[in-house]
């Protein structure tokens, strides 16, 4: 099957950098990692960076990565910096043979922040690029609500393979969402799970730990969206941040479609992922600042994985999410991802309520 190596390395690479993200997290609630409370997310993001691209370029040396974060600021904090390199360098999966298939360790710090480093590709429409957000939603990461490792590979501009590891939200695809989802998750059982999808092969969820290349894949299963047919039974799902997406068109747009129910908040593309599982219905990201274009990274794995799953995923003017014109989406602006038979009708909704403003 096409990209079948790339999807293993990917879900492996995600897997033991969401370790990784845990281990901080714990650390963090310890108190020894920083008094600071922004630490943690530095910590985590450039950490997981590390291990995802060490990763793809053990396996893909000439495939090129959009990734978040770049070391310079990191090469100046020497204590911040060996802080990582402690965690990085001991962080495994439970099976070695897949953490032989990622490459082993990386041998120093110095190399570390080299590898860092080479999330600097400027994207384009040529060529396999990665996009990378070690720790999409780290507001959510800091609160231990929800957060995101994501990974998609884009070939000549378009999303081949997406990969997205989410630390916590249930495992159960059936579990209805709550609306305190992005409130401060417990670490319990029954937490984690990755989606991924490769194109035209549908999308999956299992969870997220406990697998390895030589275990049997028994936890995979197919996801789909809802088969919600009347849209005011919709459950909607939207940021936490109100500077990140409209929260007073959302209300109107849900005025419009006779949904009554209250949005789900939660932080990063457990969104996307929720969508993709049913478990949510639909995902409104109206823009607040005109500004602000949208990262790749932020939706690359999340828009393949919903539109796998039977959903539609495209921007306010109804145009599909333009991957391939660099590190940001220029061209689009805000998100409406929903099952394919009832986008239509909130994109109409969509339209008339940002039209009449
Ligand atoms: N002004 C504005 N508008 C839209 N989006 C923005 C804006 N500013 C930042 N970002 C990006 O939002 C990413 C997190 O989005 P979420 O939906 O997870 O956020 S949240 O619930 O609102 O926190 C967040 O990703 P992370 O930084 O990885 O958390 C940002 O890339
Ligand atoms: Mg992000």
């Amino acid at each position: 099957m096409a990209y079948e190596k790339e999807l293993q390395v990917a879900q492996l690479a995600v897997a033991r950098a969401a370790i990784l993200t845990k281990a901080v997290f714990h650390e963090k609630a310890k108190g020894t990692v920083s008094k600071d409370d922004k630490s943690p997310v530095t910590i985590g993001d450039f950490g997981a960076q590390a291990l995802i691209i060490a990763a793809i370029k053990h396996n893909f040396p000439s495939d090129e990565v959009v990734g978040e974060e770049e070391a310079s600021s990191l090469r100046e904090q020497k204590d911040l910096s060996s802080t990582i390199w402690n965690l990085v360098k001991d962080v495994k999966l439970d099976d070695p043979e897949s953490d032989a298939l990622l490459g082993g360790p990386i041998r120093s710090e110095a190399e570390m922040l080299d590898i860092i480093d080479m999330g600097n590709s400027a994207g384009g429409n040529k060529g396999r690029i990665w996009a990378l957000d070690p720790i999409d939603g780290t507001k959510g990461f800091l609160r231990g609500g929800q957060y995101a490792v994501c990974l998609a590979l884009i070939v000549d501009g378009d999303v081949k393979v997406g990969v997205l590891g989410c630390p916590n939200l249930p495992i159960d695809d059936r579990e209805p969402l709550t609306e305190d989802m992005g409130a401060a998750a417990s670490d319990a059982e029954g937490k984690g799970v990755l989606f991924s999808a490769v194109l035209g092969q549908g999308a999956t969820s299992q969870p997220l730990t406990r697998r390895g290349a030589s275990t049997d894949s028994t936890g995979v299963r197919p996801i789909h969206v809802s088969k919600i047919s009347d849209v005011s039974e919709a459950v909607m799902c939207e940021s936490v941040e109100p500077g990140h997406s409209s929260k007073g068109d959302n209300a109107l747009i849900a005025e419009k479609l006779g949904i009554t129910r209250k949005p789900v908040q939660m932080d990063s593309q457990a969104k996307y992922g929720s969508v993709a599982r049913g478990a949510g219905d639909l995902y409104l990201r109206l823009p607040v600042r005109k500004d602000y274009i949208e990262k790749i990274w932020d939706h690359a794995a999340g828009d393949l994985i919903v539109r796998e799953a039977g959903g539609q995923v495209t921007d306010v003017a109804g145009n599909r999410l333009n991957f391939g014109l660099g590190r940001t989406l220029t061209e689009n602006k805000g998100v409406i991802a929903a099952p394919a038979n009832v986008h239509a009708q909130v994109l109409k909704a969509v339209q008339e309520v940002l039209n009449s403003k």
